[in-house]
């Protein structure tokens, strides 16, 4: 028998610990029913307490793994996580420019949940300048988005602040301001504003130190709901959903933040 299947793409780098990165966004995209494929930017030596290493690829072998998906089995959605530097983010921001490669999510990885600086400055202006732009959907967490808008967020209005801002400033479609990384009733409270407007997504808060690959799993499932039909905002509240299912799952592995549990249903016992 055969069957046809969405392929959806994922630039982005490993997670030796195997809870975020190019890991976490395949098995979002298995749990999905699409076919994942995968452009590597970098090898990190990571785990759930820190990240020891990262090596970079060259740009033109990153370009290079996506044109080879794209040659070969076509994508209906790219999402792109950790691109590690200016010239990643330049090389992949002008193939998909030129190839019109959408829906494209982008979730502009900087920070680890452990805290560790994951791309540098110049990086940071790139994403801006190039890639933020052609997104569908963008979705940085609390510290992302202080970093790209310049906004102090601190509450619910600051969300909605930096999210009018990061929309006006880049044109992107829409804007997903992740709150994960909010205290009190504000944690786990997101704020996507699209073309028709701005909606607060609440689900509820789940008491879990095992917060790693939170963010790169929301983006593959979007991605994944995108390339599956959904419209924008069907495709976010649905893959809010899907993370705060992984989330109650979360796995207590490793003696740092333990990652989120993606297959959830198969895993009762
Ligand atoms: N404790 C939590 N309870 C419910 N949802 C959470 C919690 N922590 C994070 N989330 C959700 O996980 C998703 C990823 O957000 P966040 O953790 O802020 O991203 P990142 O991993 O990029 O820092 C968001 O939808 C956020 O609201
Ligand atoms: C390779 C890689 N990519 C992304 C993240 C961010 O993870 P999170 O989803 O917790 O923000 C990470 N720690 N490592």
């Amino acid at each position: 028998m055969k069957s046809k299947i969405p392929v959806v793409l994922t630039i982005a780098g490993s997670d030796s610990g195997g809870g975020a990165g190019i890991q976490a966004d395949l098995r979002t995209f298995a749990f999905h029913c699409v076919h994942g494929a995968s452009a590597l930017t970098c090898v990190t030596a990571q785990n759930t307490v820190a990240v020891n290493r990262v090596d970079g690829l060259p740009p033109q072998a990153v370009v290079a793994q996506l044109d080879a998906v794209v040659d070969d089995l076509g994508v209906q959605a790219v999402k792109t996580g950790m691109l590690l530097n200016a010239e990643i983010i330049q090389a992949v921001s002008d193939r998909l420019q030129t190839l019109q490669l959408r829906p494209l999510v982008v979730d502009p990885v900087m920070v680890s949940r452990s805290g560790a600086q994951l791309i540098d400055r110049q990086a940071v202006e790139t994403l801006q300048q190039a890639l933020i732009p052609q997104a569908t959907v963008v979705t940085p967490n609390r510290y992302e988005a202080q970093l790209l808008t310049g906004v102090e967020i601190n509450s619910l209005e600051k969300m909605e602040e930096a999210a009018e801002t990061l929309k006006w400033q880049s044109g992107v479609q829409a804007v997903l301001i992740k709150g994960g990384g909010m205290t009190g009733e504000l944690r786990g409270v997101d704020v996507l504003l699209d073309d028709q407007g701005m909606v607060v997504l609440k689900t509820e808060c789940i008491d879990t130190g095992n917060t790693h690959g939170t963010g790169c799993t929301l983006s593959a499932a979007i991605a994944a709901n995108l390339a599956t039909g959904h419209s924008i905002r069907d495709a976010v509240h649905q893959g809010k959903n899907y993370v705060t299912e992984a989330l109650k799952w979360s796995l207590e592995i490793g003696q740092g933040t333990g990652p989120v549990g993606h297959f959830f249903p198969l895993c009762l016992n």
